[in-house]
């Protein structure tokens, strides 16, 4: 048998389906047993992911690299914490609402953690746990919410194209263009087997 070669990836971004319990939602929400999803599985989602080099992200030539391909000219960065971040309970609270987004959500995870979930083609949820190192997008029309981990903290890098839009349309939005396009483009890859959504 051949062995399976990791992913380098893997030691700071997983993913996996997550189970139906009401449990507090920092908690890692696993299958019995449990079903893990390759990063290959989440680009078919349109969801893109880099294991980066978060000590150096100053003069991270990758992370250069990855800013001019993708025309992310805006950068900052946001702190998840009762300390750090004002209105913590709110915004803790929004962002665990399943909501979607007009253009991509891109995240740098330089320290801490945290789960971002996002909605698969069949409507179950996908955990993708983002620690230090670790960078995704999140594709524009994708219904997903964020939740710390255990750990309570994230300090994340947001980047965008041009001048940032952060705001969420919460579940149902199916009506936006922006919805529309991304269950389009499933239609586009494999003919009609695409989310309910698509009407
Ligand atoms: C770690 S960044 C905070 C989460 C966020 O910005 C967002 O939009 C979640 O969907
Ligand atoms: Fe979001």
């Amino acid at each position: 048998m051949i062995p399976k070669v990791q992913d380098p990836r893997e030691e700071v971004l997983q993913a996996w389906f997550m189970d139906d319990s009401d449990e507090d939602q920092r908690l890692p929400h696993h299958r019995e047993p449990k079903e893990f999803v390759s990063l290959d599985q989440l680009a078919e989602l349109g969801v893109l992911s880099w294991r980066l080099d978060a000590d150096n992200y100053e003069t991270d030539e990758e992370l250069k690299k990855i800013r001019t391909e993708r025309g992310y000219s805006y950068t900052d960065f946001c702190e998840v914490c009762p300390e750090k971040l004002p209105n913590y309970e709110e915004k803790i609270k929004n962002f665990f609402e399943e909501h979607l987004h007009t253009d991509e959500e891109i995240r740098y995870c330089v320290a801490g953690s945290g789960y971002f979930d996002v909605r698969d083609r069949d409507e179950r949820w996908i955990r993708v746990w983002v620690k230090k190192g670790g960078m995704i997008v999140l594709p524009a029309g994708i219904y997903h919410r964020f939740t710390l981990d255990t750990n309570n903290y994230i300090k994340a890098m947001r980047l965008f194209v041009g001048d940032p839009v952060w705001t969420p349309f919460n579940r149902p939005h199916d009506h936006l263009p922006a919805r529309k396009e991304y269950v389009k483009s499933f239609v586009e890859k494999d003919g009609g087997n695409a989310i309910n959504a698509a009407a």
